[in-house]
């Protein structure tokens, strides 16, 4: 039945990952593998011939435009996605909105089947796995202008260890989005917003480059897919406020790099008035095209459940754009039927940089964005966030919480999911604290199906690990440190050290 629901399904799609009758991917029938493509075709002339060998005259054709967020239902105010427009005309935020119509046409369990049989395939573009959900995010791009380094389909890791002994929680996961090309969650944004520039270019549309303000991922990600496209990055970066790791990605990639004597509240407010002037593309979140890539991570997380979908998610917040693209994923999963409710959210602060927490403990009352404090969650200092509108939207919709994280506690969290075999960036250290707090008030229990977000790689983050283990943070115990034993060249004094740490080592 599941199967048969699959190829019906695959056969309204255009393009289709359907492969021509007459050439199976691999034939195994005889002793010989059969390639599906021959030495001269590339992955893109492959899809363009199979997409070519399939169209099928009753294909709906799925579209989205650019609408105000949570406009009135009067609202008649819309946009083509090939138009450069980041506002709407009263200057609220926008938002990409489907023909759920068109997309109702397939069941759940046919989107499902779909998306299911994408996975781990090299099939351009669907090997990725914001392009495997390709109808749901830019139905309209031509495969030929997509931009990706076949992001996404990132692991969902089951942290055993961590839950049990830190939590007494048994069905505790970290979706490990920052394991990925440029090393955090941006670049399942990143591949949606640089494609539709390829496009746009290609549309002779007036951009010569794309542009953004950045702590540090999004620059990391927009400098590569620009890089790989072949079109200029320009990124405002606050001086001194981003990791050396962070700093050397778009340098390495070629990207135009302004190091900027300000904070990246002051980077947003200059980049926001340089792309109002000059053809350069805005590629921050305020951008909405950048969130359709970011909520393929919430269906992918039902996908890896088999469809079952966990009690909570726990998201680091910082310009709150990624909270926003996390409930508008599990949204249209529930809309579409894919699964029938979805998760409860908590959007996670660090204390140094906490609008989003202060006016949620408000009641929701006026918002105030903050001059944001140094944190060693650096890429969320964030005071002034543009989506602030979109956050709060997305926690009022799934009951909600925002939870902040002190310096010390984000650290020491860190360190203890480290020394239970993961290695995170102080941004899921931020989450992790947030979990720990909801477990302390009993508000998660002890079996709930618990999803946290682990937005970068800890390799971008290795300077505050250095200084936590060596314990050279001021005012902070560093509990956790596991500072290296300096010892002589000798056999006596490495056993004297060695059985030392043998009669006093914990025993797991
Ligand atoms: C590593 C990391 N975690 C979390 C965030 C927060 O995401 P958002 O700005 O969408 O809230 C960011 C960027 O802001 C980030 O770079
Ligand atoms: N952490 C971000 C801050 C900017 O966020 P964006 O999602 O609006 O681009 C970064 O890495 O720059």
């Amino acid at each position: 039945m599941a199967m048969a629901a699959a190829s019906s399904s695959a056969s309204f799609l255009r393009p289709s990952v359907r492969r021509p009758h007459n050439k199976p991917r691999i034939s195994c029938s005889s002793e010989t593998l059969t390639p599906r493509r021959s030495p001269d075709e590339n992955i893109r002339e492959e899809a363009h011939r199979l997409s070519i060998s399939s169209v099928d005259p009753r294909t709906p054709l799925f579209s989205a435009k650019y609408v105000p967020f949570n406009a009135s239902p009067n609202s008649t105010e819309s946009y083509s996605l090939d138009e450069i427009v980041y506002r709407s005309s009263s200057g609220a935020l926008l938002d990409v909105q489907h023909d759920m119509d068109a997309l109702r046409q397939l069941t759940g369990a046919q989107w499902r089947d779909l998306f299911d049989s994408r996975v781990g395939k090299t099939t351009w573009p669907y090997g990725s796995g914001v392009w495997s959900k390709k109808e749901w995010v830019l139905p309209e791009i031509d495969t030929d202008d997509i931009v990706s380094a076949f992001e996404g389909n990132s692991n969902l890791f089951w942290a055993e260890r961590y839950g049990k002994q830190f939590l007494g929680m048994s069905d505790l996961w970290v979706k490990h989005c920052g394991i990925s090309h440029t090393g955090s969650f941006k670049d399942l944004g990143m591949t949606v917003l640089v494609s539709q520039v390829n496009r746009l270019r290609k549309l002779n549309r007036p951009v010569v480059g794309v542009g953004c303000a950045s702590t540090g991922d999004t620059s990391a990600a927009l400098s590569a897919y620009c890089a790989a496209a072949g079109i200029p990055s320009i990124v405002f970066l606050p001086a001194n406020k981003i990791s050396i790791a962070q700093l050397v990605q778009p340098i390495a990639n070629g990207a135009f790099v302004l190091s900027i004597d300000t904070d990246f509240d002051g980077c947003m407010k200059l980049i926001r008035e340089v792309t109002s002037e000059l053809p350069i593309y805005l590629a921050n979140s305020l951008n909405s095209l950048r969130l359709e890539g970011q909520k393929t991570a919430a269906v992918e997380i039902l996908q890896q459940f088999d469809w079952e979908v966990p009690d909570w998610v726990i998201v680091p917040g910082g310009n709150l754009g990624n909270i926003y693209a996390f409930y508008k994923g599990f949204k249209m999963c529930k809309e579409l039927g894919l699964v029938d409710r979805i998760p409860r959210l908590v959007c996670a602060q660090a204390a140094n940089a906490n609008p989003l927490y202060l006016h949620y403990k408000s009641g929701w009352k006026d918002f105030k964005a903050v001059k944001a404090g140094t944190t060693f969650a650096s890429a969320i200092q964030i005071g002034d966030p543009v989506s602030i509108d979109r956050a709060v939207f997305a926690l009022q919709s799934c009951d909600g919480i925002v939870e902040e994280a002190t310096e010390e506690e984000l650290m020491d969290a860190m360190a203890q999911a480290d020394s239970t075999g993961m290695f995170i960036c102080p941004h899921t250290g931020v989450a992790l604290t947030a979990l720990n707090k909801l477990r302390n008030s009993e508000v998660i229990g002890p079996a709930d199906r618990t999803v946290v977000v682990s937005t970068a790689h800890g390799l971008k983050f290795t300077q505050s690990k250095i200084e936590y283990h060596s314990k050279l943070i001021p005012d902070m115990a560093c509990k956790f440190a596991n500072p290296p034993v300096n010892v002589k060249a000798d056999f006596g004094s490495v056993m004297d050290v060695l059985k030392n740490y043998l009669n006093k080592a914990p025993r797991f």
